[in-house]
């Protein structure tokens, strides 16, 4: 598997199995399908509710542990540094794993609440529990903030990058400092289906000789952003993994950039409802 070395030495695979919405006996199933078919990296998060079926999966699969790159991602739910540090503990016990590679703020919140949480995140890096640290949904005064006085700057920032929201600008500051884009949504979610109507997409599968979503992943791999694609099905699961035996050409590449129409899934982070805190 092609990797990417983040800003403290780290390398991560640049794809990764997605794991939202996957369940139960799909989960753990899936997990074990990816890990036997060359993926070597996995994306889940406390809110998924599904570690423990990910950490069955990890170990029903006989892949080594230390050849995976496991994500976890501390919920909106918690804004102290003791829970941050009982989060930790949690997502490690049900994922039946000693450390994680990447522990991810999963959104912001306010300013006080997200330093908070990283200052723990500070504390369990250097502790060797986590191997790398970073967050998830940020803007771009969300990182200027956090790295006002952060003691480890964060390797990744997850966020939500596809064809049609391509998420350039953030993509630019994010390089500029070091910090690796990582595309959730990959495939354009539960629009999927929509990549297949989307002319330049189509053309180029056929140019290629492959599907639109092995163009929608090689095209984020190509800008060196890491992709998450999620699937429960295995037929697609071994499909998302072939994007490594082409490479789109400059012109195709640029032609992509124009599908960029600026259309969001998920909620804008500086619009989400963060009234429940604790
Ligand atoms: N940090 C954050 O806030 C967020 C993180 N994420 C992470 O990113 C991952 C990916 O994002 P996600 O929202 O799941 O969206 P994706 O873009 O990965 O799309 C997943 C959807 O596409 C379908 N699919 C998968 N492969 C194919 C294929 N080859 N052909 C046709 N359909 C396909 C899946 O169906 P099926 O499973 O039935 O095959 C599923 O419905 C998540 O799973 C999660 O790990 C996601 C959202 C937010
Ligand atoms: O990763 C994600 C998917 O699930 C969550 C909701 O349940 C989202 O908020 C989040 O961004």
């Amino acid at each position: 598997m092609h990797t990417i070395k983040l800003n403290n030495g780290l390398e991560i695979p640049v794809l990764g199995l997605g794991t939202w919405q996957s369940k139960e006996d799909a989960v753990q199933k899936a997990v074990v399908h990816a890990l036997q078919n060359g993926y070597t990296h996995i994306d889940t998060a406390a809110v998924y509710e599904n570690e423990k079926e990910v950490g069955d999966g990890i170990i029903e699969s006989g892949v080594a542990r230390e050849d995976i790159f496991l994500t976890s991602k501390v919920w909106n739910d918690v804004s102290t540094y003791e829970g941050t540090l009982k989060a930790f503990e949690d997502s490690i016990q049900k994922l039946q794993t000693s450390y994680l590679d990447l522990y991810l703020i999963h959104w912001p919140g306010p300013y006080a609440r997200f330093k908070e949480v990283y200052r723990a995140m500070e504390e369990l890096y250097e502790q060797g529990k986590v191997k790398a640290i970073g967050v998830s949904n940020f803007n771009v005064h969300h990182l200027n903030e956090l790295m006002k006085d952060c003691k480890v700057t964060p390797v990744v920032n997850q966020v939500e990058c596809h064809v049609k929201y391509q998420n350039q600008f953030l993509n630019e500051f994010c390089n500029s400092h070091n910090i690796t884009l990582q595309a959730y949504a990959p495939m354009m979610s539960w629009k999927v289906g929509e990549l297949a109507n989307i002319d330049v997409v189509s053309k180029l599968a056929e140019k290629y000789g492959k599907t639109p979503t092995q163009i929608a992943l090689r095209w984020l791999i190509q800008r060196d952003i890491i992709v998450l694609p999620k699937s429960v099905t295995p037929s697609r699961i071994e499909e998302n993994i072939q994007v490594f035996d082409f490479e789109l050409s400059d012109e195709d590449m640029a032609e992509l950039r124009w599908v960029n129409d600026g259309t969001r899934l998920f909620i804008e982070p500086d619009n989400m409802d963060y009234g429940f805190y604790k």
